[in-house]
């Protein structure tokens, strides 16, 4: 990785959600979620690394009782093409048991992550499960399962900001981009 490369990244990719439709999806959905569970005392878990600027922008909005922890799992590292092979880097702790959990990750695409995550905190006892996504990638394939709370759909290109990495690099974007030909 090095600067040079992120920058020619950065060239071969365009906007598509400016950082105020970022803001403002992210507001609509802590008003739904506020709705949903601000009577639960629920368990809020950021999936690490890509769901840091999301979780940092949406935990302000939850203005109710909750308690807040995270978990690592990774799936494409730093790939644009998920490998089959997950890794759990930290596992949920046991105090998911008995307890209204919400998982808050940066995109569903394939849904793979997120399935891998729900099953092993309800096996863990979980009372209920909910997820939370900045954004879900509109895709052909079926998936095995829909997030409870989705901040805004992107289309089916690899997309990055706001968290997201392309090839490591632009996380710490504020707009949501996608590669175009050439990156
Ligand atoms: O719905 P899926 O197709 O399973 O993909 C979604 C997952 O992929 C990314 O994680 P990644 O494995 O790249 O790890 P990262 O968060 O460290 O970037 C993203 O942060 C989601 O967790
Ligand atoms: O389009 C994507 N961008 C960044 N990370 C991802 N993880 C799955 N899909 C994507």
């Amino acid at each position: 990785m090095n600067r040079e490369e992120a920058l020619h990244v950065f060239r071969h990719s365009e906007e598509i959600v400016s950082a105020a439709e970022v803001n403002a999806s992210i507001g609509r959905m802590a008003q739904a979620i506020r709705t949903e569970m601000s009577e639960d005392f629920p368990l809020v878990l950021s999936v690490m690394g890509g769901a840091a600027v999301f979780t940092g922008m949406l935990l302000p909005h939850l203005d109710f009782p909750l308690e807040f922890d995270y978990i690592h799992l990774t799936r494409y590292r730093n790939t644009t093409k998920g490998g089959s092979e997950m890794q759990w880097r930290v596992a949920p702790a046991e105090s998911v048991k008995d307890r209204v959990v919400l998982v808050l990750d940066d995109i569903l695409d394939e849904g793979e992550t997120m399935a891998a995550i729900r099953d092993r905190i309800l096996a863990m006892g979980a009372k209920r499960f909910l997820s939370a996504v900045l954004c879900e990638k509109l895709i052909q394939k079926d998936k095995p399962l829909r997030p409870d709370f989705c901040g805004f759909q992107v289309p089916d290109r690899y997309v990055f900001g706001c968290g997201m990495d392309a090839k490591g690099y632009w996380r710490n974007l504020p707009t949501i981009r996608a590669l175009t030909d050439g990156a």
